[in-house]
């Protein structure tokens, strides 16, 4: 299986992901360039966290409109898997792909740590590695987590499901303890933990891992041939 991660100017877990995709899962990696180029012969889609054009505005309100992003549209089209993590979380939201933004985080301080999240839906492409309610370690590090939509919003995420983890303990003031969502076709997860730092029992969980397994697993299900 293909991955595509892409790169932005001021990205910083790009090799994070690379390693976690390659190295630990086996599968193969290659680093895409926010200049552009074709999506096309890839299975999913990885953006990274960082601070994508010094988060100047808000996390990634500038990177949204790399060219890139023009194919990454086109690619959720597909149906294919897309995850953004962390300020790749921040990205969608800005380029219109999930519902929503992340506000500066109600301490307005940047916090750093493992937290515990629970996992909410396990019946997406993302999550089915899971248990339904099963509590999960994995960092997190941000200054701009702090998830926020209006009540018809969150009424809607939670009518169709789209509510994938939840904060067990809210660092950032995220409305109803959101840690990440996926889009109404399922198909594009945003999600402000990093999977990719708890990969490895060194990294002090490994509970990351089963986020990238649930993608191979149900990609290959599906028995979809990609180009
Ligand atoms: N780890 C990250 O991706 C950082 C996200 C973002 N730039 C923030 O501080 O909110």
């Amino acid at each position: 299986m293909r991955f595509a991660i892409l790169s932005f100017p001021g990205s910083n877990c790009e090799y994070d992901l690379l390693h976690a995709i390659t190295d630990v899962m086996g599968e193969t990696g290659e680093l895409v360039s926010y200049k552009g180029g074709s999506l096309n012969e890839f299975d999913a889609v990885l953006i990274p966290g960082g601070f994508s054009y010094g988060d100047y505005l808000r996390g990634g309100a500038i990177a949204r409109f790399s060219p890139i992003i023009t194919e990454l549209i086109k690619f959720a089209r597909t149906g294919k898997p897309i995850v953004g993590i962390c300020n790749g979380f921040q990205i969608l939201t800005e380029a219109g792909l999930l519902p929503g933004t992340l506000l500066t985080n109600k301490t307005a301080k940047f916090i750093c740590k493992p937290v515990k999240l629970q996992v909410q839906n396990n019946q997406t492409m993302f999550t089915s590695e899971y248990q339904f309610g099963e509590e999960i370690e994995l960092p997190i590090a941000h200054g701009e987590g702090n998830y926020f939509c209006d009540a018809t919003t969150l009424k809607e995420l939670e009518e169709n499901n789209q509510i994938a983890f939840k904060y067990a303990e809210n660092p950032n003031g995220s409305v109803d303890d959101i840690a990440g969502i996926v889009s109404k076709s399922g198909n594009v997860l945003g999600m402000m933990p990093h999977p990719e730092r708890a990969v490895e029992e060194l990294l002090g969980s490994t509970d990351g891992i089963r986020l990238f397994k649930s993608m191979i697993e149900n990609v290959m299900s599906r028995g979809i041939v990609y180009d």
